[in-house]
């Protein structure tokens, strides 16, 4: 548990209490209000325990601790001495500013210090912190430190690309601007040729 609150982003548990079901509820309704909608009209008399559940779902990462996930690892293969790239890592997050949608992909690679890990834990590391209210700098920052911190590979690449509603639903309203952002560590971080291999090979496809 320790764990877990280490990697949180918030302050400490002390100081906050978990609201009870029926006051998470009672907030979704006062937001029912504030659309102008009518919380009583049958089609969202549900909705204040529907967008409660959606919430624990969306808002899981809170609940997960990454170091569990980098936790078991498998010894290298031997001969193998190059990057592991796992590209196009899928992620839904929701921005701390607005609480609306960033939605975008994840690429994350590192180069082994004699220890590997399974392919999926990489995604579930972007899937934790996407799954608690984020900006995009962060998010990118949490996985390559929390990778290289934990795995303690000679080092961790990270790039992430997001389109945030925030800025396409409201506000300045554009459609289909990305944010890219990157954070490099361990030897990538001093390596601007390792950075370029990176990115070369994250461009690279033998698909038609
Ligand atoms: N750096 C950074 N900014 C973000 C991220 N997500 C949203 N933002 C920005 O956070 C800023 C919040 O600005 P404010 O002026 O406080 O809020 P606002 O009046 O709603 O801003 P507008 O979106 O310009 O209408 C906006 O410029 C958003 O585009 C993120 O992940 N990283
Ligand atoms: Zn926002």
């Amino acid at each position: 548990m320790d764990a877990v609150l280490k990697s949180l982003p918030i302050r400490s548990s002390s100081d906050l209490k978990r609201p009870t079901q029926a006051e998470v509820e009672a907030a979704i309704r006062t937001l029912l209000l504030w659309t102008g909608d009518n919380p009583e009209r049958e089609g969202l008399l549900d909705t204040p325990m529907r967008v409660a559940k959606a919430y624990k779902e969306m808002f899981d990462g809170y609940n997960k601790d990454p170091a569990e996930e980098l936790g078991r690892t498998f010894e290298e293969v031997e001969g193998y001495k190059d990057m592991v790239i796992e590209r196009d890592i899928l992620f839904h997050s929701h921005c701390e500013h607005h609480m609306v949608p960033i939605i975008g992909r994840a690429h994350v690679g590192y180069l082994p210090e004699g220890r590997v890990v399974g392919l999926s834990k990489l995604a579930r590391v972007v899937d934790i912190f996407a799954h608690r209210l984020q900006t995009q700098e962060a998010m990118t920052a949490q996985v390559a430190n929390t990778i290289q911190d934990i795995l303690k590979p000679k080092g961790v690449a990270v790039i992430v690309e997001a389109e945030h509603m925030c800025m396409a639903m409201r506000g300045i309203r554009k459609q289909g601007a990305t944010t890219l952002t990157s954070t490099f560590t361990g030897v990538f971080a001093d390596s601007p040729e390792d950075q370029i291999r990176f990115m070369t090979l994250l461009r690279t496809s033998t698909k038609a």
